[in-house]
């Protein structure tokens, strides 16, 4: 479960990025965040996985106070979230494997544990055939496919997504929205920010409108909402 109460973000340029969210997101939801250039939806993803701080309020995330952690306790909530970027983020000179691998040496996972379950994770995103590339030799969907992977490996009970498909052609982004909807499916909580008016608007989930840094809507089953 994840839950703000009155979340406030100012960063030190004075941009008031967030003014007074509240919001609780049950486990195992499908969330679509939605909003114009600018109104706050990365900052409120970054604040889930304390890549930033609020400057006022409370955020629950798993059951820890994300906005009152120590430092040393940051890799603690970072492994109950599976985090998945736009430009994918993956490490350029390690292989598909060793960069899905990587997230589980992090946590400092066994060599033993480490080889079946990122297979097991390749599987799911149907790239155990690709598990010796470098990302540069991937397409855009098989990147952001093992970036999937890399968010899953640690089995999160929540998955937070800036723009999956910001980069992808409406096929391959049709692709990935399949896999985060089976993610779902089997459990997981996904909270997605994004500018794809066709998906938002066919798979009919929950959707949360940020404006100028306040949830302007919030409905299930809702609509994209914008023109743009
Ligand atoms: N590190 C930062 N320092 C100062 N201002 C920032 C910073 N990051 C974001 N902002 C500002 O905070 C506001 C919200 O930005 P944010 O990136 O959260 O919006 P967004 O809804 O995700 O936009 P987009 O759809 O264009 O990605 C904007 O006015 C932005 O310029």
């Amino acid at each position: 479960m994840i839950e703000m109460f009155d979340v406030w973000k100012t960063y030190p340029n004075g941009t008031n990025a967030l003014k007074g969210i509240n919001i609780r997101i049950e486990k195992g939801e499908f969330v679509y965040v939605v909003g114009p250039s600018g109104a706050g939806k990365s900052t409120f993803i970054k604040l889930m996985y304390r890549e930033e701080k609020p400057t006022k309020g409370q955020i629950f995330l798993g059951g820890f106070n994300v906005s009152r952690i120590k430092e040393r306790q940051i890799p603690m909530v970072r492994r109950s979230i599976g985090v998945v970027f736009q430009d994918f983020k993956l490490l350029p000179t390690l292989s598909v494997f060793e960069n899905v691998a990587f997230a589980m040496e992090v946590i400092e996972a066994s060599p033993k544990q480490i080889k079946p379950r990122v297979m097991d994770v390749l599987g799911l995103v149907k790239l155990k055939h690709k598990a010796k590339m470098l990302p540069s030799e991937l397409s855009g969907g098989e990147q952001q496919r093992v970036a999937l992977a890399r968010a899953l490996v640690n089995n999160p009970g929540i998955i937070i997504a800036d723009e999956p498909t910001g980069n992808l052609d409406p096929e391959t982004s049709w692709e990935i929205m399949k896999l985060f909807e089976e993610i779902n499916q089997r459990g997981t909580t996904v909270v997605m920010a994004t500018h794809n008016r066709e998906i938002v608007n066919t798979m009919r989930k929950r959707v949360v409108a940020i404006e100028a840094g306040q949830i302007a809507r919030d409905e299930q089953r809702g609509e994209y909402g914008y023109e743009d």
